[in-house]
């Protein structure tokens, strides 16, 4: 039964998803690391928030891992290169949390505006100190965007119904859409120069790191006040506490920290400084949000192959996956076929799809014909992680479509170059879902890729079948099927020839030996 661990703090209803449909499903937020690494390998799905950290370590001793599903956006807990390497999908909720993030952002920037903590902080006090907490309005002031993306408009928005002005810096920021926003769409310079109040909305990337640095800090209007609900790192902490001690920053408040969870930091009273416990997210409604699509969409991948959200595999709706899944055997079957006969002499690959085939959505094709591929000569390699593994080996991939019909209503070749040239092979599927190779390397071959097989190239003469099947037949090898194709009459011939258990080596080399027998290879589908 397919197993999924929820190992953070989650809503109840994407336990309860799971279970309704079909996964077996344990909650134990809260696992040490070394608890968690002891129990992952009983897994195949991992739902997790912010806490647990998928490292390469974790994910080494997750043998039966497929999918680490996160609820929420940042997946910086989790390590992506390893989990891909590893062909383990990781799914995020990129759109459940938005909103209450953006909330969040807006009630620091009031809370910063008119020193709500310290001035509830004083009044409980019993201080009444009317006078010590002078605040700022927000109307007319400009907010300064870094980062436009989900997050970042929503705020934009928010803002714009205060009577804000916001001016946004995001590279990946078109033109049209801060037109569509109402922002203005400017360049960090110009937006630390004009901002009153800064709020950060990006991943942390090596180009988005320190983007408040102690320069940067150095360049913003005097007395500015800056929000961060976005990743710890993105300011620099030490440059902060001096440009808050300074005067040069009136007020900064955190959700995010360098280091998390922040139990202690020099911020930490420091005048003008208010944080939060990386509270972005937590409403219920966007917990119940993000649980939800978690759940949802790792049951999907688990039950039916659909991937949805995913940071390192193209996606594949629910509804595309059974009308893709015979395409994705017949490629992977394709892949095997020419990975068992050529060995690792792989240098490029295109995958091209013909007639109904080139209306479907190509990349799961190529993913499985890739996975076939280089399946013969490593053991993990799985839909994930072959695009990376051929990269890495430094593989040309290409995709070709044509939609026009040719001999099949639909087909998909794969043509691959090797050292001494390139190789074709295709297949197409009979009543829509079986698999059948029709072309093996230039020669009409019609051929069910299933079991255990044998592949010859021999040279067509007289008496070569019987001789075949005698010295099959006198090793006690029971032939299930024979396919046979020739280039021409008493030229070069191909048999595919289906057995019933294994071909022992000796076998093979007696094959080799027989008159005009060129290639043997056996093949397991
Ligand atoms: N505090 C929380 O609890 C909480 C909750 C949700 C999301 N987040 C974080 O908020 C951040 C934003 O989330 P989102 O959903 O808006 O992401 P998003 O991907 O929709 O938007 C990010 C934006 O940053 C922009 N960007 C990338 N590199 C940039 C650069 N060098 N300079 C300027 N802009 C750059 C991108 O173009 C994009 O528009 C993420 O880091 C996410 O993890 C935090
Ligand atoms: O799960 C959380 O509480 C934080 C989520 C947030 O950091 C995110 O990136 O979605």
């Amino acid at each position: 039964m397919t197993k999924v661990l929820i190992s953070d703090k989650m809503d109840p209803k994407a336990a309860a998803i799971f279970r309704e449909r079909g996964i077996e499903v344990d909650e134990k937020p809260g696992l040490t690391p070394d608890e968690l690494k002891a129990i992952i390998g009983d897994y195949d799905g991992l739902a997790i928030r912010s806490a647990t950290k998928a490292t390469k370590g974790l994910l080494e001793a997750a043998t039966n891992l497929k999918v680490v599903g996160r609820a929420g956006i940042g997946v910086d807990n989790v390590d992506i290169p390893a989990a891909t390497a590893r062909g383990v999908v990781v799914m995020n909720t990129p759109f459940g949390n938005s909103i209450t993030t953006a909330e969040h952002a807006i009630a620091l920037m009031f809370a910063l505006a008119r020193q709500l903590p310290e001035a509830d902080a004083s009044t409980q006090a019993g201080k009444w100190e009317k006078n010590r907490f002078m605040g700022v309005e927000v109307t007319g002031k400009t907010l300064g965007l870094i980062g436009c993306g989900n997050i970042g408009s929503i705020v934009a928005t928010r803002a714009l119904g205060l009577k804000m002005k916001v001016a946004a810096f995001d590279p990946f920021l078109t033109p049209e859409r801060a037109v569509e926003l109402g922002v203005d769409k400017v360049e960090l310079d110009e937006l630390l120069r004009r901002a009153d109040f800064i709020t950060l909305h990006t991943p942390l990337t090596d180009q988005t790191r320190n983007v408040l640095s102690r320069e940067n800090l150095g360049k913003t209007k005097k007395g500015v006040r800056i929000i961060n609900c976005a990743r710890g790192g993105l300011i620099d902490e030490a440059a902060l506490k001096d440009a808050l001690e300074s005067g040069q920053v009136a007020g900064a408040a955190l959700d995010v920290f360098e280091s998390e969870p922040a139990t202690a930091s020099p911020l930490f009273g420091t005048p003008g400084f208010i944080s939060t416990p990386h509270l972005g997210a937590s409403t219920s409604e966007a917990q119940v949000n993000v649980a939800i699509q978690v759940a949802e969409q790792m049951s999907d991948f688990l039950l039916l192959g659909g991937v949805t959200n995913a940071i390192n595999m193209p996606s594949l709706t629910a509804e595309e996956a059974p009308r893709l899944k015979p395409y994705m055997s017949l490629a992977e079957k394709l892949g095997k076929l020419v990975g068992q006969i050529l060995g690792e002499d792989v240098r490029s690959v295109s995958v091209e799809v013909e007639g109904a085939a080139a209306q479907l959505n190509q990349k799961p094709i190529t993913g499985a014909v890739l996975a076939g591929l280089m399946g013969t000569y490593s053991q993990t390699v799985n839909m994930v992680n072959a695009p990376y593994l051929a990269k890495e080996r430094g593989l040309d991939v290409r995709e070709v479509r044509h939609d026009r019909e040719g001999d099949y209503h639909t087909l998909v070749a794969v043509e691959v170059g090797t050292s001494k040239g390139t190789v074709r092979v295709a297949g197409t599927l009979f009543g829509n879902k079986a698999p059948r190779l029709v072309e093996l390397f230039g020669v009409e071959v019609e051929a069910e890729l299933q079991g255990t097989m044998i592949y010859i190239v021999n040279t067509d003469t007289p008496g070569f079948i019987g001789r075949l099947g005698t010295a099959l037949g006198e090793a006690g090898i029971n032939i299930a099927t024979f396919n046979l194709g020739r280039r021409e009459a008493l030229g070069e011939a191909v048999a595919l020839v289906a057995v019933d258990g294994d071909v022992p080596v000796e076998m093979v080399a007696t094959l080799a030996k027989l008159e005009g027998v060129r290639d043997v290879v056996p093949l397991r589908f």
